[in-house]
């Protein structure tokens, strides 16, 4: 990739709308317009509450939504190396395949099931690449095993031990690494990861941190990762969206919008973060919970919970607003009107 392609886009997402089809003709509008662009070697955090539609998007990109979920408009636009555009969502079903894994991989949340437990992680790994693999390119099962090997070293396990294993007999830690191997194995540009360490204990969280990180700098390739973890966010990510109630409300620098967040619910956020350090604040939490996705208040969809509310908020929903120019679509943008009023004390900001 030469230095002009890594000034346009691999994603860009427009006016992506998501909907669940639920019980009684009910829709949920869970991704209510959403618009973004990630360039090469970008790592983007999508954070925010259970609920607020993080995994939804990040689905949605990939076409892996669940049966009763749909997109009605919206596109995404992705970039090949050769440096051909097209919209994932006109894909067919089977460009799609080849599409997903060799283009853009996921990580699924819960390392556990994302395996079939029935097969070795050899025959994992030759699953996936066949089912992957470029029209009419067939792979012998010395390919197979060496690619996966290179691939399992890459992600420091050791790879005779761990081909010929069931997925119970891995810890959930190596689970996850052959998960993210597995993501690896065609060679992405873009790697989307939800909630990548949920549910490991603090050392194999920290070990998958390092892991991911030096991944990124020999690999090169983008990532959008999924997560309600702050601290880990912080850690991983160079850009972060804040999602709320289906929509992107915040959206910047990792530093800008820690350090400095103009919407008061990442500023909630912030703030509900249980502090490292004995000498930070008390954390608290934002006061009630998410809106039913079914039945939206009108006006500012935080504004209920929202310490920084007037009665304009009532009336308004505001769409994102510049606060910072930034290269590479990392502008600080926040969907409020008071924005320039919303403050975050840098004691609180230290967590
Ligand atoms: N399969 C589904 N059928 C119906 N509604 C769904 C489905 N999956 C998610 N939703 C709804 O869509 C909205 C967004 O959910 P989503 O799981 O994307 O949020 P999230 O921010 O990723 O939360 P979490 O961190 O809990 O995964 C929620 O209101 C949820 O109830």
């Amino acid at each position: 990739m030469n230095d002009e392609d890594t000034a346009k886009p691999l994603l860009s997402v427009r006016d992506l709308r998501i909907d669940y089809r639920t019980g009684a003709g009910r829709t949920v509008n869970a991704i209510r317009g959403v618009d973004f662009d990630l360039y090469p070697h970008q790592s983007l955090a999508l954070v925010g509450e259970s609920g607020c539609g993080k995994s939804t998007l990040a689905l949605g990109l990939m076409r892996l939504l669940p049966k009763l979920g749909r997109i009605p408009s919206g596109s995404v636009t992705y970039r090949d190396p050769n440096g051909k555009t097209y919209d994932v969502l006109d894909l067919s079903t089977d460009r799609l395949r080849q599409w997903r894994w060799s283009e853009v991989a996921m990580v699924f949340q819960g390392a556990m099931n994302a395996f079939n437990p029935v097969l070795k992680i050899v025959d994992q790994f030759a699953d996936t690449m066949k089912a992957h693999a470029p029209k009419g390119k067939k792979f012998s099962k010395n390919e197979i095993y060496d690619r996966a090997a290179a691939t399992l070293e890459s992600v420091r396990l050791e790879p005779k031990r761990v081909l010929p294993s069931y997925p119970h007999e891995l810890s959930g830690g190596m689970r996850q690494r052959v998960l993210i191997a597995l993501s690896l194995l065609l060679k992405p540009q873009v790697l989307v990861l939800d909630e990548p360490t949920t549910a490991l204990d603090l050392l194999t969280q920290r070990a998958i941190v390092d892991m991911l990180h030096e991944l990124r700098a020999e690999l090169g390739f983008a990532m959008i990762f999924v997560s309600h973890d702050l601290p880990l966010a912080s850690e991983l990510a160079d850009r972060v969206a804040t999602m709320y109630a289906g929509r992107i409300i915040e959206s910047g620098t990792t530093r800008d919008t820690f350090m400095t967040p103009r919407h008061p619910y990442t500023r909630g956020l912030i703030k509900a973060v249980p502090p490292v350090r004995a000498a930070a604040l008390e954390p608290t939490s934002i006061p009630g919970s998410p809106p039913d996705l079914a039945a939206l208040p009108t006006g500012c969809t935080f504004r209920a919970r929202c310490e920084y509310a007037i009665d304009e908020c009532e009336t308004t929903d505001p769409g994102l607003e510049l606060i910072a120019e930034r290269d590479r679509g990392v502008n600080h943008e926040a969907a409020c009107i008071r924005w320039q009023t919303v403050h975050l004390e840098p004691e609180e900001a230290k967590r």
